[in-house]
């Protein structure tokens, strides 16, 4: 297998996202959790995407891991590196974005990094270095209050360059506008500054595939699903991999019991789970119950046991920004976020093996907890549920399962049941 593109995502779900990205624009893609073991059969594809947990880890952590994913998708013919970040910047000013950016541009030996983590799709769009998402700027938005990473600066050269140990450049829309030799010329001209990694500004799909195009002659871009977009149409245009249709078998049905899971706080995950009420048993766990070790994931097995013969359930500990900021106050932010993580992983556990074999589970973060306590090595890439949320089959793992692996922010107001209707 010699592969086209070699992707590194900082999360389960944002991997899945890019995964599903790729797939639709032609490339063969899989999706791993963590490196491969060696002996997990990959079938024959263009692009790995290999998932970390590393978004809100020690930066030096980050790093190591990074790097290893790195030098495996080297070893493998890679030539280009996708560092896939959050479309909305997920970071703090310890990283990790700057930190992995830095280290993977000295490995590859690359000039100006591009950086940009539009995915217009979902309404993350960049203009002047600032990140919208939908018509306001980042900082104004509800990722303000996320409870890990609060974003409070909607600037990304500002807070690029508070993370990295590089000048940060811009290369503004009107050069993007005017196509890749200007894009090129305008990173040689940072280059000449010792300006190591620009912010590229892009609004519409055809500003990525223009920034796709320069990116495919360098080492290593940092971005969301848009820059991945544009790079799989350049592969694809250029000739480099000829587009493939998705597999027929990463669809196929499975069958048995369906839950859902919901550990993000988004606003559109709260609403997701407002109208799922409408339509299935839905059980709010308590937080504090899970944070005093009180038997919360107990009761919640307990209720959902009896129902999973009717039909699917959902478990959801999402609170909103005054009660998550509240129960932090009470017992810590990291604390309260890994003990309700580790819940969601014990009851996705206990409810596979009472038979589950269809999980849909809301957040990256709570995604990776799953993911890694059923012990999953990868998935194939099924029909996509809304942008960048893919229906997933588990490879590699004991018996046929399909997953829906949600990023926070996305996915419609019906989003439970769509996927459910899609994972059959
Ligand atoms: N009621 C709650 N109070 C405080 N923290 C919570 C609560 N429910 C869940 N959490 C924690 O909040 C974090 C949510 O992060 P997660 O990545 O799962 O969702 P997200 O940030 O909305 O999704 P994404 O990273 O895909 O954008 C997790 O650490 C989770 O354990
Ligand atoms: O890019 C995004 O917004 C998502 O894929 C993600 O990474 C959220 O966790």
């Amino acid at each position: 297998m010699t592969l086209s593109l070699g992707c590194i995502a900082d999360d389960y779900t944002g991997a899945s996202d890019l995964a599903n990205t790729l797939t639709r624009a032609g490339l063969r893609t899989v999706q791993t959790i963590g490196i491969p073991a060696d002996d997990l059969a990959l079938p024959d594809v263009d692009a790995v995407v290999v998932s970390l947990k590393s978004r809100s880890i020690e930066a030096g952590l980050a790093v190591s891991r990074s790097r290893a994913a790195e030098a495996w998708l080297r070893g493998r013919g890679a030539s280009h590196v996708l560092f896939k970040i959050c479309s909305t910047f997920d970071s703090t000013d310890a990283g990790n974005i700057g930190p992995v950016m830095d280290a993977l541009r000295a490995d590859g030996g690359e000039g100006v990094v591009l950086v940009t983590p539009a995915f217009p799709e979902t309404g993350r769009t960049v203009y002047q270095g600032n990140l919208f998402v939908g018509a306001v700027p980042l900082n104004e938005s509800p990722l303000k209050d996320h409870p890990l990473n609060p974003m409070h600066d909607s600037n990304l050269v500002r807070v690029l360059a508070r993370q990295s140990r590089t000048q940060i450049g811009l290369v503004d829309l009107a050069t993007v506008t005017r196509g890749a030799d200007a894009v090129r010329a305008r990173l040689a001209e940072l280059a000449g500054k010792g300006i190591g990694a620009a912010i590229i500004d892009a609004v519409f799909d055809r500003d990525l595939e223009t920034i796709g195009l320069v990116a495919a002659g360098h080492r290593l871009s940092v971005g969301a699903s848009g820059i991945g977009l544009g790079l799989a149409r350049a592969l694809v245009s250029t000739g480099k991999v000829k587009s493939a249709a998705t597999s027929a078998e990463a669809g196929a049905a499975v069958g048995g019991p369906a839950a859902c899971l919901a550990g993000s706080c988004s606003q559109a995950t709260l609403r997701q789970i407002a109208n799922a009420e409408k339509v299935m048993p839905v059980l709010h766990l308590d937080p504090d119950r899970i944070l005093t070790g009180a038997g919360e994931a107990q009761r919640a097995l307990d209720w959902a046991r009896p129902r999973l013969a009717e039909g699917p359930v959902l478990i959801a500990s999402s609170s909103t920004p005054d009660q998550v900021a509240a129960l932090q106050a009470r017992h810590g932010r990291d604390a309260a976020g890994h003990a309700i993580e580790q819940a969601m992983a014990d009851i996705a556990e206990s409810l596979v093996k009472s038979g589950v074999r269809r999980l849909v589970v809301a957040g990256g973060e709570t995604s990776g907890a799953v993911v890694d306590r059923l012990r999953i090595p990868g998935f194939l890439v099924g029909v996509e549920i809304a942008a960048g949320v893919p229906v997933l089959r588990a490879v590699g793992a004991g018996g046929d399962m399909l997953l829906a692996l949600k990023s926070g922010n996305f996915g419609g107001a019906e989003f439970f049941t769509d996927a459910l209707r899609l994972m059959r």
